[in-house]
């Protein structure tokens, strides 16, 4: 299982506008995201959040204020290696422009024109309470082509 984070910069509260981006190596390749990856050996997952954040699109934030919105699991039964175990976060201020990096292209969004069917097929169950202010917590899982949602449960508080 792979502990990871996931961070989605929004404008507005509640949110109007979100930053996600097109990954264009690794997991994930082709699909719009938010940011993240793997939290290293010894790194908090804030710190991982912020350096991520870095990396994937330019943009320097603080890990004060990163605002935690919840954990979700997924499973990949036909491809254990590619579980996830991830921590999510909204950020509202940050310092520097969103550029492309060799990893991913930044794009913003109206919240209303979100591009689920370009995102992981878990997106839509979760990410417009997150983009409400609710926090979530839950378990997915795959299906054979490790594509298609096979099975889900999430809790919002
Ligand atoms: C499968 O469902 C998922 N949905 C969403 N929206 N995001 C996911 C899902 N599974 C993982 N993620 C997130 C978690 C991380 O932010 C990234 C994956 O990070 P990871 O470090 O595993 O991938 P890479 O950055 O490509 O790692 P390498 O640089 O080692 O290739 O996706």
């Amino acid at each position: 299982m792979r502990s990871t984070t996931l961070c989605l910069p929004v404008q507005g509260n509640p949110a109007e506008r979100i930053l996600l981006g097109m990954k264009k190596t690794g997991f994930g390749r082709g699909k719009y995201n938010g940011f993240g990856g793997k939290i290293e050996d010894g790194e908090t997952p804030e710190a991982a959040a912020v350096r991520e954040l870095a990396e994937e699109c330019g943009i320097v934030a603080a890990e004060s204020d990163l605002e935690p919105v919840g954990r979700l699991v997924f499973t990949f039964p036909a491809r254990p290696e590619d579980d996830h175990d991830v921590q999510l976060y909204i950020i509202r201020k940050w310092q520097g422009q969103p550029a492309e990096t060799s990893e991913m292209k930044p794009v913003w969004f109206a919240v209303g024109d979100i591009p689920y069917n370009e995102m992981w097929a878990d997106d839509s169950y979760w990410l417009p309470a997150v983009l409400k202010g609710k926090k979530v917590s839950g378990e997915v899982y795959f299906s054979e082509d490790n594509e298609e949602v096979d099975g889900i449960t999430i809790r919002t508080e």
